[in-house]
């Protein structure tokens, strides 16, 4: 069984061909800011990106009716528990106005879905584990104001993966074992996950959590309300502030982690200062994930891209070997394999395949 891929970014679209399990073609296709500037949405990148991954697969001699089955990451649809999702009207619907918010992976299903159209008329597209997976015990969702519940949109997919194979590796179920996950990329997401279930997460986007390379995290309220009030900002500027140019990025004009270490290593001390207050902040909050498991912790995760540096994660690893002296390493992502598993694992019946 062929299977398609399509992961949508912020800068970039990642698309893979499986062979069941194993990936026969596999790229990260980039696409340059001004050609994305050009669109006043997300949504509005959907014929651009198409045609990207249709270029991308017709240069390796592919075509659609090679492909059996289509998957694309989840976005931010409403939420929802861990899982694989049959795409259909109502998520279309969601992820089309971006009904928690804008995102490139509100693409991804879309995108899956109009591809396997193209393929066969009828043709069912999936989603696995979309970002706003909501696993949460009741009492995680208050925020301290009535009108405002805590949301969250993380690299749900991704914790996923590697919590499943933590479990795997250890030869346990995931059912008995609590982790807790820290995913280290452009945006960074703490979870702690209770016998399989996310029942607690900083939301990637902020507003909680650590900053990340280019993401504020937590600020304090106060100042934010009166920079947004100040009427030197408008609303997109402070949202930019937030998410974008917030983070390292606001202190060191770089989004660049492996810079930021070159820096580090040529004595610059403050991208030292900002760089070990990132491993601080994040260290802080598997803390904080330690104590919604109660102290009972089977093993802390660092995930993503900058789980590449020794660096952060010595600095991380430092403050929290009192937590769990089994401190585990997967750099990068295992994204696309999550999603094309998921469709595997839903097709053969190992796992549900749930109805949006
Ligand atoms: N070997 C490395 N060491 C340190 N940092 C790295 C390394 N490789 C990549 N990074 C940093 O990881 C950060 C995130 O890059 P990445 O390409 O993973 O972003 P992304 O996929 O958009 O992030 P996300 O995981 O939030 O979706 C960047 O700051 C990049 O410089
Ligand atoms: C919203 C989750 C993924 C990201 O940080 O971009």
């Amino acid at each position: 069984m062929n299977i398609l891929a399509i992961n949508p970014g912020g800068m970039s679209t990642k698309v893979a061909v499986f062979h069941n399990d194993k990936a026969i073609f596999s790229q990260t296709i980039n696409h340059p800011t001004q050609e994305l500037t050009a669109y006043s949405c997300i949504a509005e990148q959907k014929e651009y990106r198409k045609k990207a991954i249709m270029n991308a697969l017709k240069a390796q001699g592919l075509q659609l009716s090679n492909i059996d089955e289509f998957v694309g990451r989840g976005g931010m649809v409403r939420n929802l528990e861990g899982g694989i999702y049959r795409i259909n009207e109502a998520y279309l619907h969601d992820a089309a106005i971006g009904l928690n918010g804008q995102h490139a992976s509100n693409l991804g299903g879309i995108l899956a879905h109009e591809l396997a159209q193209e393929s066969q008329a009828g043709k069912i597209a999936y989603t696995v584990d979309p970002v706003m997976v909501d696993e949460y015990e009741d009492i995680a969702r208050l925020s301290g104001m009535a009108d405002i519940s805590r949301v969250r949109s993380f690299h749900a997919l991704n914790h996923k993966a590697v919590a499943g194979r933590y479990a795997r590796e250890k030869g346990k179920p995931l059912s008995e074992l609590n982790l807790i996950v820290a995913h280290l990329g452009s945006g960074i997401s703490v979870g702690a996950h209770k016998m399989g279930r996310i029942v607690d997460v900083n939301s990637a986007l902020g507003g909680d959590g650590p900053m990340s390379p280019e993401r504020a995290g937590g600020v304090p309220p106060l100042a934010l309300i009166d920079m947004c009030f100040s009427g030197q900002y408008s609303r997109q500027e402070v949202y930019t502030k937030l998410i974008g140019e917030g983070g390292v990025y606001s202190y060191l004009g770089t989004k660049d982690m492996l810079e930021v270490e070159h820096r580090v290593e040529g004595g610059d001390t403050k991208a030292t200062l900002v760089m070990e207050s990132m491993a601080y902040q994040v260290a802080k909050e598997i803390g904080a994930c330690a104590v919604v498991l109660n102290g009972d912790v089977d093993a802390v995760i660092l995930t993503g891209s900058i789980a590449r540096s020794h660096l952060l994660t010595g600095w991380i690893s430092q403050r929290i070997r009192f937590i769990s002296s089994e401190i585990v390493l997967y750099p990068g992502e295992e994204e696309m394999d999550a999603l094309v598993v998921g469709v595997l694992d839903g097709l053969s019946g190992r796992r549900p395949i749930l109805n949006y």
